[in-house]
């Protein structure tokens, strides 16, 4: 990206042609952060920080207007064009999403979040419950921050305006500012990164043989992997577009290391399509991190597609609302269904492998296999020194097979169940 921005810019010079770049996306200039580290993005967010220091232009909490626009000759001023005049028909939708587009909106959504300043002050992403739907925990600002009806710089501004006024307030990474310096070292290091959006390539990615299972990646999308938890963020990502950090990186962690197996990049198109806030360097840099390919590398820490949601929600209420097929079964069982007696899922009007699939794999033995093949492939990342070739990974994936066959009593597809 670093190197399209400066040919684009040295063609349109040679050209004769005024090159104008400034930098307003994001509150740090992504190129002097690189400048200051030697031509290299930092790789690390306390490497970033300190890099980073504080924010060097002067920040004003005063909105400005768009000037008027100007003579247009005989141009006509068109009005924003229909999603029918688009091209888009009308398709039937049980719910849509419930934040509303546009600059007043996440000016009233800021101004809403900020007016608790306690909330505020004690900010810490970690703790927040990525179960609550009716008001969530974070500020769901995300989509104007990608569409730009939101300057990061003024969101930055305004939360240091609170804490001014406040004793005591959080810090990063937990604290909201840290939330925005998360979004400025994501920019950075995309775009300092070649193939930051993909596996191949990528220097800064562990090459990892994933597998290409079809079928397993469809029941992910098509929220049928019989686990509820889950499938509820997964039918939240398709019906509001946005789900709470710690929602994605349970769903994230399913589908790559923690038991699916299937490559990081399959996901990231998925989230890419069906996010309202979908941001190309935030949403590939955390897949990164959720697949252990980059950044974050403790694969045998795995979520739990079971107790991490009961956790927060041990009435899964967060279920119930997104998964109404469940809306009847018993507390003791919604986040493992299968294990509901017969006569409970009768009278909960659901029938496990009818009504609602069985786990499409074991918890237990699925995850245990990821860690053994992450062990296998951070080994052969380390012996080849980040050099590993295309046959490399076909060798490692044949050996993957053979050790799965190997296992007996059980056949591969027992253990790789796909019920639906
Ligand atoms: C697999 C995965 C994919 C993701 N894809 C995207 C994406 O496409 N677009 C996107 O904006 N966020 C993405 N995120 C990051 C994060 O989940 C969202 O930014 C956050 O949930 C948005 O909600 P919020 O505005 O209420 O966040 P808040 O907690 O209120 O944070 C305020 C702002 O800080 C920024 N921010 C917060 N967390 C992160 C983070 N981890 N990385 C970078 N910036 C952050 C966002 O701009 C956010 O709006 C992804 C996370 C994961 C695990």
């Amino acid at each position: 990206m670093f190197n399209s921005c400066a040919a684009v810019a040295n063609y349109a010079s040679a050209a004769g042609i005024e090159v104008f770049s400034p930098v307003s996306h994001t509150i740090f200039d992504p190129a002097d952060i690189i400048e200051k580290n030697g031509g290299r993005p930092p790789l690390s967010y306390q490497s970033f920080l300190k890099l980073a220091g504080e924010p060097s232009f002067s920040l004003s909490v005063e909105l400005s207007w768009m000037p008027p626009v100007g003579d247009v000759g005989r141009c006509e001023i068109l009005q924003v064009p229909t999603l029918k005049e688009l091209g888009y028909v009308e398709k039937h939708q049980d719910e849509f999403t419930p934040f509303r587009g546009g600059e007043s909106e996440a000016l009233r959504r800021l101004r809403e979040s900020l007016s608790d300043k306690e909330w505020v002050a004690n900010f810490e992403k970690p703790k927040g419950d990525p179960s609550a739907y009716i008001k969530p925990a974070t500020t769901v600002l995300s989509p104007y921050l990608k569409f730009g009806c939101l300057s990061s710089r003024y969101f930055y501004q305004c939360l240091k305006d609170v804490y001014k006024n406040v004793k005591r307030h959080t810090s990063p990474p937990v604290s909201l500012v840290g939330q925005l310096l998360w979004r400025e070292f994501f920019y950075t290091v995309a775009f300092g990164t070649p193939n930051f959006d993909e596996m191949k390539g990528n220097k800064i990615c562990k090459q990892i043989p994933w597998n290409d299972d079809d079928k397993l990646l469809a029941a992910w999308r098509e929220a049928r992997t019989g686990y509820p938890w889950i499938d509820a963020i997964m039918v939240q990502l398709r019906k509001w577009g946005w789900m709470h950090h710690l929602a994605r990186h349970s769903v994230a962690c399913f589908l790559t290391r923690g038991d699916l197996f299937v490559h990081w990049e399959k996901g990231r198109d998925i989230f890419e399509r069906l996010l309202i806030d979908s941001d190309w360097a935030i949403n590939n840099g955390n897949w990164l991190w959720l697949s252990c390919s980059s950044f974050f590398y403790q694969y045998n820490r795995i979520y739990s597609p079971i107790s991490f949601g009961r956790k927060y929600d041990p009435n899964g209420n967060y279920i119930r609302h997104f998964l109404p097929i469940l809306k009847d079964m018993p507390k003791e069982y919604i986040y493992e269904p299968w294990t509901a007696p017969l006569s409970v899922q009768t009278k909960a009007k659901c029938i496990i492998g009818r009504d609602y699939p069985k786990p499409v794999v074991l918890h237990d033995t699925a995850s245990n296999e990821c860690r053994k093949k992450m062990g296998q492939a951070y080994a052969l990342n380390q012996r080849l020194n980040g050099r590993v070739s295309e046959e490399d990974l076909r060798k490692l994936r044949r050996k993957f097979d053979e050790d799965e066959d190997k296992q007996e009593p059980k056949p591969r597809r027992q253990r790789q169940k796909l019920i639906k």
